[in-house]
This record gives C-alpha cells, sequence and structure tokens, in this order.
C-alpha cells in the first residue's frame, strides 16, 4: 500500500516504465498547484490579519486563483489523462493571479519575479516550444502593458527585466534539452539492462529465470479464470555430436535455427525460455493435453523439417518433446516441468524424435 500523503496527492494512478517523465509532470503539476494554492491561501489569511495588507481587487484575485488551483488538483488526481488541459488552464490562471499582483500591489516593486518564476515550470510542464511561446508572450505583455500601470517601471529596469527573462528562457530551453536526452538514454540503456538481464543472448528467447518468472504470472492468471495450460520440454537429440562433428559454433547456429523454428510454431500469448544448453521449455495457456500434443508434434515436425545448412551440407537435427498438461488449477510449474522432463526422458528412451505425453492427474 502506497504511504498516505503521496496517495492523498497523487491518488491510484499508474505509469509504465517508459512513462517516467510523463509521471514526474504529473506529480511535478499536482505538487506545484496544492503549493501554490496553500501559498496564497496564506497571503490571503495575512491580508485578513492586516499582517501584510494588500487590498481587495488582489485578495478576490488570490481566492480565485487558490479555488480554482484546489479544483483542477481534483480535476487531475488519478487522472493522468487529463494532464495537458489541467496544465494549461493552471498556466493560464498563473498568468492571471501575477498580472493581478503587478495591477493591484504597485507598492511591491519585485512583484515581477513572479513572472520569472513562472518559466521553469512551463519549460517542465509544457515543453520548449510553449516555455518560448509563453516567456517572449510575457515580455511583450509586460513591455506593452508598463506604460498602463499606475507606477510604471522605468526603461532601464523593465529592459534588465526583459534581457533577464530571455536568459531564463534559454537556460531552460538547454536545460530541458540536455536533461531529456538524458532521460532517454538513461530508458534506452535500462531496456537494454532488463533485455540483457532477462533473455539468453544467443537465441534471444527468454533466460531460464525470466521464463520461470512469466510462467509464474500466467499460472496465477489461469487459475483465476480456473483455465487449464500446459507445458513443453524440449530437448536436442544427439546435439554433442553436431558440436563434436560441425564445431561449437555451428552447434551455436543450430540453436539459434531450433529457438527460431520453435517461435514462430507457436502463439504470440504463449511463452518460450531457453532452460537449459539444448533444452527449450515452452507454457502454453488455455491449451488442454491433446491440443498441447498438436503443437508439440508440429514444432517437432518443424525442427526435422528445418534442416539447417552449415558449410554447404545439410544438417538433420531432431528433438524430443515432452507434454505435461495441467487441466484444473492448484498446480506449480515446478511440478508441471518435471512432469514434462519425465515425459521428455520417455520420448528419448523410445527412440527420440518424438513427443510423448504425461497427463497431471
Ligand atoms: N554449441 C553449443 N553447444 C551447447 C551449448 N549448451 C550446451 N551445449 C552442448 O549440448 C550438448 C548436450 O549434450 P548431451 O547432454 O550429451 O545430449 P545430446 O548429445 O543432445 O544427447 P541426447 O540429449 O541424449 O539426445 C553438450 O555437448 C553441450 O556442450 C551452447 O550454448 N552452444
Amino acid at each position: 500500500m502506497k504511504p498516505l500523503l503521496p496517495h492523498l496527492l497523487f491518488g491510484s494512478v499508474t505509469f509504465e516504465e517508459s512513462e517516467e517523465y510523463q509521471e514526474f509532470q504529473y506529480k511535478f503539476l499536482i505538487v506545484v498547484m496544492v503549493f501554490g494554492a496553500l501559498f496564497t491561501s496564506f497571503f490571503i489569511v495575512a491580508d485578513s490579519i492586516q499582517l501584510n495588507p494588500l487590498g481587495g481587487p488582489h485578495m478576490r484575485s488570490m481566492a480565485f486563483f487558490s479555488t480554482l488551483a484546489m479544483l483542477l488538483f481534483a480535476v487531475l488526481r488519478g487522472r493522468k489523462h487529463l494532464f495537458k488541459p489541467v496544465a494549461w488552464t493552471y498556466e493560464a490562471i498563473c498568468l492571471l493571479e501575477y498580472s493581478s499582483a503587478l495591477m493591484y500591489v504597485p507598492e511591491d516593486e519585485l512583484r515581477l519575479l513572479w513572472f520569472f518564476v513562472n518559466i521553469p515550470g512551463v519549460f517542465i510542464l509544457l515543453g520548449k516550444r510553449v516555455g518560448w511561446f509563453i516567456t517572449l508572450g510575457t515580455c511583450a505583455g509586460l513591455t506593452l502593458g508598463n506604460t498602463h500601470l499606475s507606477h510604471p517601471y522605468s526603461l532601464p529596469a523593465m529592459a534588465t527585466n526583459m534581457a533577464a527573462m530571455l536568459y531564463m528562457g534559454a537556460f531552460f530551453h538547454v536545460y530541458s534539452n540536455r536533461s531529456i536526452s538524458y532521460f532517454t538514454r538513461m530508458q534506452a540503456y535500462n531496456t537494454k539492462l532488463h533485455q540483457l538481464a532477462t533473455h539468453d543472448p544467443l537465441t534471444g528467447v527468454m533466460n531460464a529465470r525470466a521464463y520461470y518468472e512469466r510462467c509464474d504470472q500466467l499460472i496465477a492468471a489461469a487459475s483465476r479464470k480456473n483455465e487449464g495450460f500446459s507445458v513443453l520440454f524440449l530437448d536436442l537429440d544427439h546435439f554433442k555430436a553436431v558440436n563434436d562433428t560441425y564445431g561449437h559454433a555451428a552447434g551455436d547456429w543450430v540453436l539459434k535455427a531450433v529457438a527460431s523454428t520453435v517461435r514462430s510454431s507457436i502463439r504470440r500469448s504463449d511463452a518460450m525460455g531457453r532452460v537449459g544448453g539444448e533444452e527449450f521449455s515452452v507454457f502454453l495457456p488455455a491449451t488442454a493435453s491433446e491440443t498441447a500434443v498438436e503443437v508439440a508434434e508440429s514444432i517437432r515436425q518443424a525442427i526435422e523439417d528445418s534442416m539447417p545448412d552449415i558449410g554447404g551440407r545439410q544438417l538433420k537435427v531432431t528433438a524430443s518433446i515432452g507434454v505435461a498438461a495441467c487441466a484444473g488449477t492448484g498446480q506449480t510449474m515446478q511440478h508441471l516441468q518435471k512432469q514434462a522432463d519425465e515425459a521428455m526422458y520417455v520420448a528419448k528412451a523410445a527412440g527420440r524424435n518424438r513427443v510423448s505425453v504425461l497427463k497431471h492427474a
């Protein structure tokens, strides 16, 4: 279970691994909105107890801002698909709030700062294009609006402000470029690491650990639906002779060819792993014993027909396949794999290049 504060703030929303940046943006926006609303409420309280009097029009604008920010928070919480419209609306009310301070609190000479504070958030939440649009729009708006203020800023003050704002935009443009490219690279490295950790480098199919983990998930799903499933255990015949006769590299080549033959003989929803040197296991969800035997037979035939070409010689490769099926629930992968293993040894003993089945009672 999530700790209370993150749950209260972000709700029960999940992000894929590939959505890590979106998750950061979603959480960032929520924190900024809640913080913005609380911070503004603090000023409202300070005004009402005469600690920091700001005047009626700006008080109303602050009340409008904090109410709308909390409303936007309630709308976004748990609904990541609403991120863009909420981010845009929040940006719009922020600009209104800062403009209200600019017009109605002339005694605060530093109130222009809020327009600066706004820029990093726009680059982070809405990207570089919108970041520049808001930066340049703010520069233009401040320049044009300055003369209409009750206490306009001097020309040098405005020039300094504009230069600083453009500097801020350029800074966050470079920073966003850098951080996004760093993030993309990290994501690519993570994908590569995950692939290396879960897949056999020679054949590209799942390694034993990842395969058995996947089988456990598939068994859990099958027992929720009260569905049966089957496991095939495949061992190449006299593979040592291939290595001894044609060399280890040729043996590797055969393993790759066999893996690809098996992969193309099964459904996308089936799982396949290399569980030993020349041993593969296949998990067939929602598959009864008879169908599993048919699948095993078609794999066996496809391997026999594949006849890989090694140095101009066509090589006959065959496999013995054991089949174990579970009609109901309550069966572990370990047990079923053991049964498929036993069935495979029966096939070997019966002369190899055949399919043998053990049905779980
Ligand atoms: N080229 C290559 N050979 C491998 C690899 N992993 C295991 N082997 C070889 O696979 C062979 C397996 O031999 P055995 O277990 O004696 O089985 P077999 O020769 O296939 O005989 P049966 O299974 O009884 O039909 C061994 O020679 C291993 O060296 C690998 O990654 N590449």
